[in-house]
C-alpha cells in the first residue's frame, strides 16, 4: 500500500511520511483489507454471516425471476384477451407467484436489514475491544507521539461505522449475482445492449471515484485539525474545563477557535461538495441518455413485431434494473475502496508493535533485591526532542534504601522513575537489577514490583473502592485489603464521609458522582500503593495538595509501611524529603548532589541552598 506510511523502525511512525492523495492502483491495493474485514466479521458471529450470505443469495435470484414471471404474465394476458373463454388457471397461478415473490423480497430485505445491523453492532465491539487491547500493549512513547495519535484516532474511527462497509460488501456481492442473472436474460436477446448499459455507467463511476479520492484527501490531510476540533468542543464544554473557562473568560477565546478552524473545514467540503453536486449531475445525464437510446432500440423492435409485449416489459424492465444495479455497484465500488482505505488505518494501528517488551526468555522479577538498581551512564531523550531529558546518569538505589528526588521543574525526576519503571529504555547507558540489564526481566513482572503513584494519577470516574483497587486491579474484589490500603494512605476518613462508602461514585461524570478535594484525591489515589505488594514503591508527587500535617503524616507512615522495601520519593517539600535515607539532586537532567540530609548540608552545595531557601520562607 503506498498510503503506508513507511515506519522507520517497527512501530515508530515517521512525520512527513503519510501520504494524503491516492492513486487507483492505492485503491484497488486496498481491497486487500477486505478478506481481512471478512475475518473479522466471520470471527463476530459466524453463524450470522452464513446467513447473511444465503439470504442475500437468494434475494440476488428475484428481481430477474420477478420480471420473467411479469413477462409470462402480460404474453398470458395478452394470449387471454385474443381468446375469450379460454383457460385462466395458468394466469392466476403466475400472479400468485409474483405475489409470492414480492412478499419474500420483502420479508428477505428486512431480515438482511436486521442481520446486517446486529452483525455491524457485533463487528464494532469486537474491533473497540481489539483496539483497546492493542493499544494497551504500546509503548508509552507511541502515544506521546502526534502522527500515533493522528492515527489511533483515525483507528478510533473505524471502529464506529463498520455496519455500512458490511452492508456495503455484502451487498456488492449481492448485487453482481443480481446483474448476473439479469445479464443473462437480456444477452439471450442482445448482447450489444450490455455493452451499452457498461458505456453509459462509466463516467459516473469515474466522476464519484475522483471525487471519493478528493473527500477522503481531504478528511485526511485534516485529521489533526479534526482531532483539535474535537479537543476544543471538550475543553469548551466539559465539567473538567468548566471551573477555569469560567474564571479566565474563556469560552470566547475557545469558541472563536472552533468557528474558524471549523469554517475553514467546512469551505473546503462545501467546493468539494459543489463539484461533485455539479459534475455528478452531468454524467448522470450522460447515463440516461444511454438507457434512453436502447430503450428506444426496444420499443421500436417491439412496434414492428419482432419481440412480444411481454418480451418489451422484461427487457425495459431488465435494463432498468440493470442500469440501477451497475449503477449502483460502480458508485458503491468507489465508496467500498474508499472504505477499504480507510480499513487500512485500523489494520495497520493493529501493526504497530511495542519496542518495549519482554525479551524470548525472561528472568523473573528477584523474589528479593539482592544488590538494587544501578543507572550505569544512563541518557534518554524524548521522542520529538532534542534535549536530553537524562544524561550521564549513574548512581545505585540500594534494596530497601528510601531515596528522594529533589530538583526543579523539569530536571528529570519524573523521567528517572518511568525508566525505572520501563515505561522508557534508555537511550544511553544501561540500568541494571542485581547486576542484569533491566531490560532482561519479564516485562509485566517488573511492572507488578514497581509500583508508581504519578503527579498526573488518574481521577478515574469510578467508585471510591476502584480508585483503590486499580493498584492491583486483580484484587479488586477483596474489600478487607481495600480498606486496610485506604487506612493506610489516610483515604479511609475522606471515604467514611462519602454517603455511599467505597461504593460511592466519585466525580461528576455518572449518575450520583461526588466530587472531592485535590487533596482528598490524592489521599484515595495514594490508596493504590499499599494496594499492590510490590518491591519497590515510587511516589512522584502524588502529596503537592495534601495539607503539611497531612503529607508529614502520609511520609511518615510510609516510611514505617514500607520498610524494608526500596522507595522513591518525588517532594518539592524538604520536611519530607529530609527523611530520606539518601537525597539525589537533579539539574538539567544531570546528577548534582547525592547523600543523606546530613551530608548534603554539610556539603554546603545545592541542596543546602535550596533547603536554606525555603526553611527562610517558614521563618
Ligand atoms: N512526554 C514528554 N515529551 C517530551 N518532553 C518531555 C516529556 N515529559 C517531560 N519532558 C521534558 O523532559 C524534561 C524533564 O521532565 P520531567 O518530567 O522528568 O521533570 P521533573 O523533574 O519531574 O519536573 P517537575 O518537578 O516539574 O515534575 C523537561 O524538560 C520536560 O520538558
Amino acid at each position: 500500500m503506498a498510503k503506508t506510511p513507511v515506519p522507520d523502525f517497527p512501530g515508530r511512525i515517521t512525520n512527513g511520511q503519510e501520504k494524503s492523495e491516492l492513486s487507483w492502483k492505492d485503491r484497488f491495493a486496498a481491497l486487500r483489507n477486505l478478506p481481512g474485514f471478512f475475518k473479522m466479521i466471520w470471527q463476530a458471529s459466524p453463524a450470522l454471516f452464513l446467513s447473511n450470505a444465503a439470504v442475500r443469495l437468494v434475494r440476488a435470484s428475484l428481481p430477474a425471476l420477478t420480471l420473467y414471471i411479469g413477462k409470462l404474465i402480460i404474453d398470458e394476458v395478452i394470449r387471454l384477451a385474443n381468446q375469450p373463454g379460454a383457460d385462466t388457471r395458468e394466469l392466476w397461478t403466475l400472479v400468485a407467484a409474483e405475489f409470492g415473490l414480492a412478499i419474500l423480497a420483502t420479508a428477505l430485505g428486512r431480515l438482511t436489514s436486521l442481520i446486517d445491523g446486529l452483525l455491524g453492532d457485533l463487528v464494532t465491539n469486537k474491533t473497540s475491544i481489539r483496539l483497546m487491547e492493542h493499544a494497551a500493549t504500546l509503548d508509552l512513547e507511541q502515544f506521546e507521539d502526534a502522527t500515533f495519535y493522528d492515527k489511533l484516532e483515525r483507528a478510533r474511527r473505524q471502529t464506529t461505522g463498520r455496519s455500512f462497509l458490511l452492508s456495503g460488501v455484502f451487498g456488492q456481492v449481492q448485487e453482481l449475482i443480481s446483474i448476473g442473472f439479469l445479464a443473462a436474460g437480456l444477452a439471450v436477446y442482445n448482447p450489444w445492449l450490455l455493452v451499452l448499459l457498461l458505456l453509459a455507467v462509466i463516467p459516473a463511476f469515474i466522476g464519484d471515484n475522483y471525487f471519493n479520492q478528493k473527500s477522503y484527501s481531504l478528511s485526511r490531510s485534516w485529521t489533526p485539525e479534526r482531532r483539535e476540533l474535537d479537543y476544543l468542543r471538550f475543553v469548551g464544554a466539559s465539567d473538567e474545563t468548566a471551573k477555569e473557562v469560567k474564571i479566565f473568560g474563556l469560552s470566547n477565546f475557545l469558541i472563536d477557535r472552533f468557528r474558524h478552524l471549523s469554517w475553514e473545514y467546512y469551505l473546503k467540503n462545501r467546493s468539494l461538495a459543489i463539484h461533485r453536486a455539479g459534475w455528478g449531475t452531468i454524467l448522470t445525464i450522460i447515463g440516461t441518455a444511454g438507457y434512453y437510446g436502447a430503450y428506444l432500440w426496444i420499443v421500436a423492435r417491439a412496434v414492428n413485431g419482432t419481440i412480444s409485449i411481454g418480451d418489451l416489459t422484461f427487457l425495459a424492465g431488465s435494463f432498468r434494473q440493470l442500469r440501477s444495479s451497475m449503477e449502483g455497484i460502480l458508485l458503491q465500488f468507489s465508496g467500498l475502496t474508499q472504505e477499504a482505505v480507510y480499513l487500512q488505518d485500523l489494520f495497520d494501528f493493529f501493526e504497530i508493535k511495542p519496542l518495549i517488551h519482554s525479551t524470548p526468555q525472561p528472568l523473573p522479577f528477584p523474589k528479593e533485591i539482592q544488590q538494587g538498581f544501578t543507572f550505569e551512564d544512563v541518557g534518554f531523550k524524548y521522542t520529538n526532542s532534542e534535549r536530553w531529558a537524562l544524561r550521564n546518569l549513574s548512581f545505585t538505589l540500594k534494596p530497601g534504601e528510601k531515596l528522594a528526588l529533589v530538583g526543579e521543574n523539569g530536571a528529570g525526576k519524573t523521567t528517572l522513575v518511568k525508566l525505572l519503571a520501563r515505561l522508557y529504555d534508555p537511550a544511553e547507558g544501561r540500568i541494571l537489577l542485581d547486576g542484569r540489564d533491566l531490560r532482561d526481566y519479564d516485562l509485566l513482572d517488573l511492572r507488578r514490583n514497581v509500583s508508581v503513584i504519578f503527579q498526573d494519577y488518574v481521577r478515574f470516574k469510578m467508585s471510591a473502592g476502584v480508585n483503590i483497587a486499580v493498584g492491583d486491579i486483580d484484587e479488586r474484589t477483596n474489600q478487607p485489603r481495600i480498606e486496610s490500603s485506604a487506612q493506610r494512605s489516610l483515604a479511609d476518613t475522606v471515604i467514611a464521609k462519602l454517603p455511599g462508602g467505597y461504593e460511592q461514585q466519585l466525580g461528576r461524570s455518572f449518575g450520583k458522582g461526588v466530587e472531592l478535594s485535590g487533596g482528598e484525591w490524592q489521599k484515595v489515589a495514594l490508596g493504590r500503593a499499599y494496594m499492590r505488594d510490590a518491591q519497590v514503591l515510587i511516589l512522584d508527587e502524588p502529596t503537592a495538595a495534601l495539607d503539611a500535617r497531612a503529607e508529614y503524616e502520609v511520609f511518615q507512615r510510609f516510611s514505617r509501611l514500607t520498610e524494608g522495601k526500596a522507595a522513591v520519593i518525588i517532594s518539592h517539600r524538604f520536611s519530607t524529603v529530609r527523611m530520606a535515607d539518601r537525597i539525589l539532586v537533579l539539574e538539567g537532567g544531570q546528577l548534582l548532589e547525592i547523600g543523606s540530609h546530613s551530608e548534603l548540608l554539610e556539603k554546603n552545595g545545592r541542596y543546602a541552598e535550596l533547603f536554606q531557601l525555603q526553611a527562610r520562607g517558614y521563618q
